[in-house]
């Protein structure tokens, strides 16, 4: 049978969007792993799921799959990627929408200028299953192979550690992503790597190397993840906009437990279809 999809990216960080909202859509671990993959199926950073709500309140539930098939609770490009997709559809004209994942709910709202703004909620940080360097700063020290990587840790709904470099075109983004990943016993559900390099108190570079996706071109939640770390480490104010390999976006942070708010792009590439077996 036809499986019909939408291609879309946020600042290049790109998802096959599957509508859901009228028909249960339960994938397999190959399907989705075909619908990733850039040589034998559609392509993709992350698969999005768009569900009916299944909560008072909120407008849409949201399931996340990376290529790798697994399932996770946050992606905040896709989010602004659900906004553009529900808008465009004509599914909603409400300006504000609230959306719903397995871990996280956030509010969105779609700006005059085609720009989609998110309310992330407010960083969670790791349980200090890790050896705490300062405590007071978030800032963590482990040995490794490639000697003492020292990183932030923060939850947006789903794991990322933060290292500040020198000059992000330098770094072993792969290397480093997948040895810090490799610590279960510090990061026991895995983690995203951000690579973050600090330009002054409004601006920064960042790359990640993703959970279950590799080097994305942009990652929201490790956006929000990096402006919260930076500003608790006092190198950034409470607006940084943060360049990234596919695109910039804008995070807003007011410290301590108020949400991270981030403001990027959504585009529709292309629709399709897949040939799959239920
Ligand atoms: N790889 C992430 C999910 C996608 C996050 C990213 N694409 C974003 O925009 O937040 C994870 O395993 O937690």
């Amino acid at each position: 049978m036809k499986l019909s999809f939408t291609k879309m990216h946020g600042a290049g960080n790109d998802f096959v969007v599957i509508d859901a909202t009228r028909e249960r859509f339960r994938p397999t671990p190959d399907l989705l792993r075909r619908l990733g993959d850039r040589r034998f199926g559609v392509g993709c950073d992350q698969i999005l799921v768009i569900e009916a709500p299944s909560a008072p309140g909120i407008d849409f539930d949201y399931r996340i799959f990376n290529a790798d098939g697994s399932e996770v609770g946050q992606c905040g490009n896709g989010t602004r990627a659900l906004a553009r997709y529900v808008y465009e559809q004509g599914l909603s004209d409400k300006p504000r929408l609230r959306v719903q994942t397995a871990t996280a709910t956030m509010e969105l709202q779609r700006l005059d200028n085609g720009l989609v703004k998110v309310d992330m909620g407010a960083p969670r940080w790791q349980p200090a299953q890790i050896p705490l360097l300062l405590p007071q700063a978030e800032r963590y020290r482990i040995d490794t192979a490639d000697g003492a990587l020292e990183f932030g840790a923060a939850s947006m709904g789903n794991p990322h550690a933060v290292l500040c470099v020198a000059d992000v075109d330098a770094v072993d983004v792969e290397g480093i992503g997948r040895s810090l990943q490799a610590r279960r016993d510090v990061f026991p559900q895995s983690v995203n790597v951000g690579f973050l390099q600090v330009i002054d108190r409004e601006h920064g570079r960042l790359r990640v190397y993703e959970r279950g996706s590799g080097e994305t071109l942009a990652c929201g939640s490790g956006a929000c993840a990096a402006a919260a770390v930076g500003r608790l480490w006092g190198l950034f104010g409470p607006h940084v906009t943060l360049s990234l390999r596919g695109g910039e976006l804008n995070l807003e942070w007011a410290g301590a437990d108020a949400p991270v708010l981030m403001t990027g792009p959504a585009e529709t590439v292309f629709t399709g279809e897949i040939e799959w077996q239920r």
